[in-house]
């Protein structure tokens, strides 16, 4: 216990919650689950973090109240509950990962604030194959960029009938790569779904198409359409512990760096995590 994180998970009985409180009590040598934070409402409110999370007990409720010692704040929960825990960490002087997406633009600013005192990794997606396929659209996108006759960009994504926000966070993110990979005058246009007598295509379009199927646990499917032939990027979870294992190392990097010293203050994403800020784009 001494030498490990003592790491509160925000939204800890919620789906992705349960996850990185049982990936992290896996994990014990690097993490003791300390807080198990969620709304005062939830019914599972008191009961053991591990139970829940259909492990053995970690001994830390379910609770809405944040525990006095800890030393970094997980959070996947919902936008209407971000705002507290972002204030909770900036009082506390505890880093932060942000894994809830929705959030509005003034919530964004908020969380850039925040960065000026905390150091805080926010990414709407923590798993390394979503963040490497990013980095590949980007390629893609700068070498199609000219080609003859055009290339089409339209964003799938397929997720659970669960899911509150739509498109999701991580479509909107390869939206908005490969907008500036494009490079376009006059601007990206970012089209949702289409309808009705829409008229050709531009050229300056990237379309967001949201499916809601089942468990899915997240699929996204980037499609680069030119005359006469086309490429299809598609990245997948099996499950949601790509997501929760992304957590985990954004938190053991934001408390040790690479060198063991902790990360200053700031604003980071998965590519710093992952050591693909400065990847060829
Ligand atoms: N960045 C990433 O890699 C990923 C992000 N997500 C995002 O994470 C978020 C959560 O996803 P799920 O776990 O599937 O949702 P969920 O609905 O299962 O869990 C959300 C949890 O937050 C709790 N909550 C609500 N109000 C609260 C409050 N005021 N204080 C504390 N907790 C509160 C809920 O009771 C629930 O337990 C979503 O925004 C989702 O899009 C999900 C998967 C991966
Ligand atoms: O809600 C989810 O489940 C997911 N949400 C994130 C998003 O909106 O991009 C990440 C992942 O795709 C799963």
């Amino acid at each position: 216990m001494s030498n490990t994180i003592k790491l509160a998970v925000h939204g800890a009985a919620g789906r992705m919650g349960q996850r990185v409180v049982a990936l992290a009590a896996e994990d014990g040598e690097n993490f003791t689950v300390v807080g198990a934070i969620d709304h005062a409402h939830h019914p599972k409110v008191g009961q053991d973090a591990g139970t829940v999370a259909g492990i053995a007990p970690v001994d830390a409720s379910i609770s809405p109240d944040w525990p006095s010692d800890v030393d970094i704040v997980i959070d996947f929960s919902l936008p209407e509950a971000i705002d507290g825990c972002v204030a909770h960490c900036v009082a506390h002087a505890s880093p932060l990962v942000v894994a809830t997406t929705g959030l509005s633009e003034s919530q964004k600013q908020s969380l850039a604030n925040a960065a000026q005192s905390i150091p805080i990794v926010w990414a709407p997606s923590m798993s390394l194959a979503v963040n490497l396929s990013m980095r590949m659209a980007q390629q893609i996108t700068s070498a199609l960029r000219d080609v003859a006759g055009g290339v089409d960009i339209e964003i799938l994504e397929r997720h659970h009938r669960f899911k509150a926000d739509a498109p999701s966070g991580t479509a909107l993110k390869f939206g908005e790569l490969i907008g500036e990979a494009m490079d376009e005058a006059p601007p990206v246009m970012h089209v949702h779904g289409r309808e009705g007598h829409t008229g050709q295509r531009t050229r300056n379009e990237i379309g967001y198409h949201a499916i809601r199927v089942g468990d899915n646990p997240g699929e996204h499917t980037i499609v680069f359409g030119m005359l006469g032939e086309r490429i299809e990027l598609n990245v997948a979870a099996s499950n949601r512990d790509c997501y929760a294992a992304g957590a985990l190392a954004a938190a053991k990097w934001l408390m040790r760096g690479q060198d063991g010293k902790p990360m200053p203050a700031g604003l980071y994403n998965m590519f710093d995590v992952l050591g693909m800020a400065d990847a060829a784009k």
